[in-house]
């Protein structure tokens, strides 16, 4: 007998299914699955194998071949696994076929990425924004929805699924809850909006970056608050944050923000539109990268774009790499990080820091000094700022 009869009942264990397209290469395939296997632990699932198949584009029916799935659902069987993830969104059928066949629960990237926020958030805003974004996630995907609430309720695997009464009935009702929770949530927007307002003419500085390179942790040492939440978890900052910093007496408003991830659901992003207005009203962004992921300029790309897609593509940036301490010393060939600057970029300005180690933090802070303060003589001419030294 294994290991995997000794887990406790309550554990979550998983497999997870990808697509391998001939154009990317097995590091990459393996990348994406060892994202969304931290995705899936981050919820507290573990994940018991991972299954790739050579397709170039996923099977109408069932999202891989027909002999892959038996390989699968002889596995499921076997080991008693309970959650089968795929890599990809699925279609509302491909959802309802796999479920039908594997007979466990099915989640595609979306659904854990909206469940993952649904544990995380903890304002009403945010609340309201993920229970509105799930919904219409769901929306489409009833049936399947229907068989979940059907096996809380002590049923077993039903088969067929409910019947279109009931089905149509609870059309309706996540239909009445969707404007239930749009009328919410412009009620919040409005109250923000004048929040927002009550902060004009103070300097506004925004974190922005993919999930897990830091944010967090950089705002609490510019805070010295030891109360924000940083955690080597995907998603672990949902809500905004706002705090009110102060270097060498210039003033001015850091939030920290949700990170960015590749396929972030589309109706997450709409849904959070408001909570990015952080984002978008922000006079500098600070572009928190952790240089030592493999993939790490990938990242920036997807944050880029996500930032394009915001409206707020063209802000005035500086880059923060973060986590050098975790690269080798330049004599193991790594940077020589020891200025902490580099000068050859002219549009945006970067810096090298480790916000753990505290490496270049005091050029870090000159750096954000010299930009908030030219944002401060924009909005008061006659203010005298000290020099930072
Ligand atoms: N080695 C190293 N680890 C760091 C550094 N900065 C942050 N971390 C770690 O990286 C992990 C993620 O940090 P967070 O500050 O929560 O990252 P975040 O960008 O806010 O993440 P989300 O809110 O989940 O998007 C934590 O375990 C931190 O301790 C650094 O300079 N060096
Ligand atoms: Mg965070």
């Amino acid at each position: 007998m294994g290991d995997y009869y000794l887990t406790e009942k309550e554990t979550e264990r998983a497999v997870l299914v990808a697509l391998s397209p001939q154009k990317q290469s097995e590091e990459k395939t393996q990348e994406y699955l060892d994202e969304l296997e931290f995705l899936a632990s981050t919820l507290g699932i573990e994940t018991s194998k991972t299954f790739v198949q050579k397709l170039d584009k996923p099977d109408i029916r069932s999202f891989v071949g027909k002999g892959k799935l038996e390989e699968i659902h002889t596995y499921v069987v076997d080991r008693e696994i309970n959650i089968v993830i795929f890599d990809d969104d699925l279609t509302p059928s491909q959802l309802r076929n796999l479920e039908r066949d594997l007979e466990v629960k099915i989640y595609d990237r979306s659904l854990l990425i909206l469940d993952i926020f649904l544990k995380r958030a903890k304002t009403a805003q945010a609340k309201t924004q993920v229970e509105l974004a799930r919904y219409q996630y769901l929306m489409p995907r009833l049936t399947r929805m229907w068989t979940h609430l059907e096996r809380q309720r002590g049923g077993t695997g039903t088969r067929g699924g409910a019947g279109e009464k009931e089905i149509e009935t609870d059309r309706r009702m996540i239909r009445d809850q969707i404007a239930v929770l749009k009328k919410k949530l412009e009620k919040i927007d409005k109250q923000g909006e004048t929040r927002r307002k009550s902060r004009e003419g103070v300097v506004r500085v925004a974190l922005v970056g993919y999930t897990n390179v830091g944010k967090s942790t950089i705002m609490k040492m510019l805070c010295k608050e030891e109360e924000i939440y940083a955690k080597d978890e995907l998603f672990a900052t949902v809500d905004s944050t706002v705090r009110k910093v102060v270097i060498n007496t210039v003033p001015f408003l850091l939030s920290d923000t949700v990170g960015f991830i590749r396929k972030l659901p589309h109706n997450l992003i709409e849904s959070f539109k408001s909570t990015l207005e952080e984002v978008r009203e922000a006079d500098i962004l600070l572009h928190v990268v952790d240089i030592s992921h493999p993939s790490f300029e990938e990242q920036m790309t997807v944050v880029n774009d996500t930032l394009t897609e915001l409206g707020a593509g063209d802000k005035e940036m500086i880059v923060v790499y973060n986590k050098i301490d975790q690269l080798g010393s330049p004599e193991e060939g790594g940077f020589d990080f020891s200025s902490g600057i580099d000068t050859t970029s002219t549009s945006k300005t970067n810096i090298f820091i480790s916000a753990v180690k505290k490496q270049n933090v005091a050029e870090f802070r000159r750096m954000l000094f010299e930009k908030v303060k030219k944002h401060h003589l924009q909005i008061y001419p006659n203010y005298l700022a000290p020099d930072y030294y």
